[in-house]
């Protein structure tokens, strides 16, 4: 009897296999890419991808070349690993859907409803309004705020409160957390209406601000998983969290703020007048946004501090580059009176500064960029290949492929922060691989049209933070050779990896201003 029902389940078990291997695994047609099913259903290869995407990528590519398929949870999606290529992709753009991934994968996360306007819940083209309130003429009012903020948030506000005489110790990642969170946050949000002056006001403004960050912090943790699909009523503390910011972002709420941004101000006037959205899912897209802000500038401003402390050189060029640049300004570094202020056009002007950050940015971004295929086509490739893509597959990019390329980067594993300077210590431009110039190089923003538009406030935002560190505070590791805390891969395809553990420093006023 017992041999006859283990009988049943052999049977069983042998048929699933056979019919998963007839129907729900891909074959590879002519002109195809290799394709890999990978050995469990729907999975596929998801979990030796995710364990280490690079190492993943790699030893596909040395097997099957430039092009090939993975499946990874029931998606098939085309690696493309040739950087020559890169272009061609975005070149075939017509054949290529950007809005689908992006779209669904913000409803999946932060509960609004589609942007997508083929479903009919807004005609807003949020496209244009990031273009209009993050870039060109927006830009001057965004830096002037943060740097604003930044210097209340150092040196005003009880955040840090540094005094000269003793060094306080904290943890990088955590001292970058606070400063960016609160700075950025009150930057595209405003302030409660009131007297500066007040202490209660001031109180329940920090408390608003504290909350959010915790809030931020405890929704960013399954971050990963919403965008793996799963959903959030499965984790009950990051779904309150997400909630918790939604209410504060009520359009009753917002209208109670002075100096918000104006991404956030065109975002409620829009949510009003083009959508068909609730309140609370108008909220839930400016939950979307604060995320959008900060979850990369908060890890890619942790690699740039560190990485400028470890090194003597880098922290004593940059030293130098900054109090050029505030002395040809005629500016004065007084704590008691923290008043800096660069525009635009200073900020360009520091060059070390932005090769400090584009290498930290190097190592531990792993953005993928990602495009679905609108139908089947036939892919170009550089060298002249060509392969068929079949309608929803998806098409990936993953730029540490290129970022830690020896033959593009020498020693890529290796912090240089003079990596992105040419000799004449300007921006440097031209990189190549086996003696051919590169058009693609350096992707942690992503590429063609969804390339990241916050990207140059990013980059003006982490230059300001470490201009204002470096202007005011001594600061040294507390162990000088440390190393580079690993990247946490879980986050990988998502943007700027997080450190896995945090670094200690200490940090005082300095002594002689
Ligand atoms: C170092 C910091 C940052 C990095 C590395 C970064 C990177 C990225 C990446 C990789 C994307 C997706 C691009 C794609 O899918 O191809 C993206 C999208 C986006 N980023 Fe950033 N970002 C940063 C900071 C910011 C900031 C400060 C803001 C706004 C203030 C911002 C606003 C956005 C928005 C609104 C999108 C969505 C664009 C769309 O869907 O059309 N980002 N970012």
């Amino acid at each position: 009897m017992i041999l006859s029902v283990a009988l049943i389940w052999a049977v069983l078990v042998g048929f699933c296999c056979l019919l998963w291997l007839a129907v729900g695994t891909r074959h590879r047609k002519p002109d195809e890419p290799a394709v890999e099913n990978g050995l469990i259903p729907y999975l596929g290869c998801a979990l030796q991808f995710g364990a280490n995407p690079l190492q993943f990528l790699r030893s596909r590519q040395k097997k099957y070349g430039h092009i090939f398929t993975c499946k990874i949870a029931g998606q098939y999606i085309h690696f493309l690993c040739d950087p020559f290529s890169y272009h061609s992709v975005i070149r075939q753009g017509r054949h290529l859907d950007w809005r689908k991934f992006h779209f669904a994968t913000s409803v999946k996360a932060f509960g609004h409803d589609s942007f997508d306007p083929r479903h009919g819940h807004t005609t807003e083209n949020l496209h244009q309004t990031f273009l209009k309130t993050l870039q060109g003429e927006a830009l001057p009012s965004l830096i002037e705020t943060m740097m604003g903020h930044l210097q209340d948030v150092m040196l005003r506000s009880d955040t840090l409160s540094p005094s000269k005489e003793q060094w306080q110790v904290d943890g990088i990642f955590a001292f970058c957390y606070k400063v960016m969170f609160e700075s950025g946050y009150l930057t595209l949000f405003g302030k409660d209406f009131g007297d500066d002056k007040c202490q209660a006001r001031q109180a329940a403004q920090k408390a608003l601000v504290l909350s959010a960050l915790e809030n931020f912090k405890e929704f960013d943790k399954i971050f990963p998983a919403l965008v793996a699909g799963l959903p959030i009523h499965v984790f009950l503390s990051a779904y309150s969290a997400r909630e918790n910011l939604a209410k504060t972002m009520h359009a009753e709420n917002l209208s109670k703020r002075e100096n918000v941004s104006d991404l956030i101000s065109m975002r409620m006037i829009l949510n009003d007048s083009l959508s068909t959205f609730n309140d609370v899912s108008k909220a839930r897209t400016h939950v979307a946004l604060l995320w959008a802000s900060q979850a990369n500038t908060l890890p890619a401003t942790f690699w740039s501090l560190f990485y400028m402390i470890r090194s003597p050189d880098a922290m004593k060029a940059a030293r130098e580059e900054v109090q050029q640049v505030l002395q040809d300004s005629g500016q004065v570094v007084d704590p008691r009176n923290p008043q800096l202020n660069l525009t635009r056009e200073q900020l360009d002007k520091l060059c070390v500064l932005d090769s400090i950050i584009k290498e930290a940015m190097r190592l531990s971004s792993a953005s993928m960029n990602v495009r679905v295929a609108k139908e089947d086509f036939l892919l170009h490739l550089d060298n002249q290949e060509s392969y068929r893509i079949r309608k929803d597959d998806v098409i990936a990019l993953y730029p540490p492929i290129l970022h830690y390329d020896p033959d593009i980067y020498e020693d890529p594993y290796e912090y240089r922060f003079d990596r992105f300077l040419d000799d004449n210590r300007r921006e440097k431009t031209i990189f190549h691989r086996n003696g051919r110039r590169l058009r693609y190089f350096y992707m942690p923003f992503g590429s063609g049209v969804t390339k990241c538009p916050g990207r140059f406030f990013a980059v003006y935002e982490i230059k300001q933070f470490l201009t204002l560190v470096l202007s005011y505070f001594d600061m040294d590791l507390l162990e000088p050779a440390v190393k580079a805390p690993p990247l946490d891969q879980s986050r990988a395809g998502l943007g700027i990896l997080q450190p896995t553990y945090d670094v200690d420093f200490r940090y005082k006023l300095k002594a002689t201003l």
